[in-house]
């Protein structure tokens, strides 16, 4: 037998005391787990608290019937088979039962051989269905992080971030460098969200000016001020049941963030020169390369709206920390250029590859994008040998230092490396005492934040922002590329 179905639960509901007997030994014949109810509400509990992959369900019991509890299920979503169980004069609320979403329905007295057949298709009926349901969503996720290339772990992280997300309604926040992809991310969590079918508005809050930040966030009536010939929809009411994207938010006038954090919490807006509500249905996903603990520290980003745009932080690494992913993002970009130009298919010569994936890339994809193009111009044969003066010298690594750490290449990290005691004095702060153990953690994993956070027992988020509030991420950075 199945060692899954073996494990699945069976709830038997019926006031019989004798067929509930009767049902369990069948039930227990097969191998299955039981539990019994003698009425419907005490079935409805054990469904609250259990999780049962069958239910048999007499259709008269007294205080809820099998209806109600059928009815119950529907109301809450469990979407559990359930075979009915009633009297042969009962027929037509069997059927009832069935149109309800019943598997099945069986007279008493019960056949056995037809119970078990019964069960074992509802069970396995089961168990396909959910199967299913497990193979659309991994489609349903290719499609969409189909345009985010990538097969290291941490983009691999990113993606699985994303899609738990993206089928809720919470702000998300998007850190990273310039140029990692955090726009296509913020497309892919629209993409993926109930709020599919709506707009996806961007909008570039450093471009946002104090003078016209009212009227294009929230719109303006014709007349309200010099050059208002016509009415305007704001961003926010454009996003109406779907998503607006506020990039750079870091850039956002202190003035301004006021006025964005009323319709974060009222999603109500009001045209300038209107004395209209409108009521705006909207989800925010935010993005910024900058260290908000600064901006907050020093006054020019506000905590409140700070915490609201967090509801769930999701970082994208910078693409050093990538490792292969240099190499297989460089031969995508090739590729696409070559057929978008109509020119025959070209290669990197493995030299050329090798000196992609000893750089830097401070400007990340957007950067390799760039300069994979511009080689691909400057070629002189079908092979990409050169690229002269492509890469800036300040961000070479050379040949013998150590790779960037990668979880494909993990380099193994001893217990001794990662459990130094802390041999802070007693007096050391506790914030001390945490640097501490962030920078050996950090040191001992050379720099993957991904097996850092891991070690440290936190998310990679809290990691990034640990480091930037403690300002370590640089100094730890160069006293690594220091290392012999
Ligand atoms: N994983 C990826 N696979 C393929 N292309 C990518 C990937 N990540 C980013 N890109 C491409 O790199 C470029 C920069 O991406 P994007 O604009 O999303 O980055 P960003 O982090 O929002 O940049 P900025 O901070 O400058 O706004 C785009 O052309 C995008 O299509």
């Amino acid at each position: 037998m199945n060692s899954k179905r073996a494990n699945a639960t069976v709830l038997i509901a019926d006031d019989s005391a004798v067929m509930r007997t009767l049902i369990s030994h069948v039930i227990k014949r097969l191998g299955y787990k039981h539990i019994t109810a003698d009425d419907g509400n005490a079935c409805i509990r054990l469904l609250q608290d259990n999780k049962v992959d069958l239910l048999l369900l007499d259709i008269n019991m007294p205080g809820k019937n099998g209806i109600d509890v059928l009815a119950y299920m529907k109301e809450n979503g469990l979407e559990i088979p359930v075979i009915m169980i009633t009297a042969s004069d009962d027929i037509s609320q069997a059927v009832q039962c069935i149109k309800m979403g019943a598997y099945e329905y069986l007279t008493k007295p019960v056949d056995n051989d037809r119970l078990e057949i019964t069960a074992k298709n509802a069970l396995s009926e089961q168990s396909l269905k959910k199967k299913v349901e497990l193979l659309e969503k991994e489609l349903l996720q290719k499609d969409i992080f189909k345009r985010i290339y990538g097969e290291s772990q941490a983009i691999k992280e990113c993606i699985g971030q994303a899609t738990q997300v993206m089928e809720t309604d919470v702000n998300v926040l998007i850190n990273g460098e310039s140029g990692t992809g955090k726009e296509l991310f913020a497309q892919a969590i629209h993409n993926g969200s109930k709020r599919k079918n709506g707009p996806f508005v961007t909008i570039n809050c450093a471009a946002i000016t104090n003078e016209l930040a009212d009227s294009l966030l929230f719109g303006h009536v014709k007349g309200s001020f010099t050059g208002a010939n016509s009415d305007h929809t704001g961003f926010f009411e454009q996003a109406d049941g779907g998503t607006i994207f506020l990039d750079e938010i870091g850039d956002l006038n202190i003035e301004i963030q006021a006025k964005v954090l009323r319709v974060l919490q009222e999603h109500i807006v009001r045209r300038v020169g209107e004395k209209k509500e409108r009521p705006v249905d909207f989800r925010l996903i935010s993005a910024t390369h900058k260290d908000f603990s600064n901006a907050i520290e020093t006054g020019s980003f506000r905590a409140d709206l700070y915490y609201r745009l967090e509801e769930y932080p999701l970082y994208i690494p910078p693409l050093r920390e990538r490792g292969d992913d240099i190499s297989l993002l460089a031969k995508h970009f090739l590729e696409s250029f070559c057929i978008a130009n109509n020119i025959e298919p070209l290669t990197f010569k493995p030299l050329v590859l090798d000196q992609l994936s000893r750089y830097d890339w401070p400007g990340n994809i957007r950067e390799l994008q760039n300069i994979v193009r511009r080689s691909a111009i400057n070629r002189t044969g079908n092979e990409i040998n050169a690229l002269p003066g492509f890469l800036s010298a300040d961000h070479k690594r050379p040949k013998d230092a150590l790779p960037e750490p990668e979880a494909s290449h993990p380099e193994p990290v001893t217990d001794t490396e990662i459990n130094h005691p802390i041999s802070a004095p007693v007096e050391t702060s506790l914030k001390d005492a945490e640097q501490q153990a962030i920078a050996r953690a950090y040191e001992a994993c050379r720099g993957n934040q991904t097996k850092t956070a891991r070690i440290l027992g936190i998310s990679r988020s809290s990691l990034y922002r640990k480091l930037k509030k403690y300002g370590m991420e640089k100094s730890i950075t160069l006293s690594l590329n220091k290392t012999p």
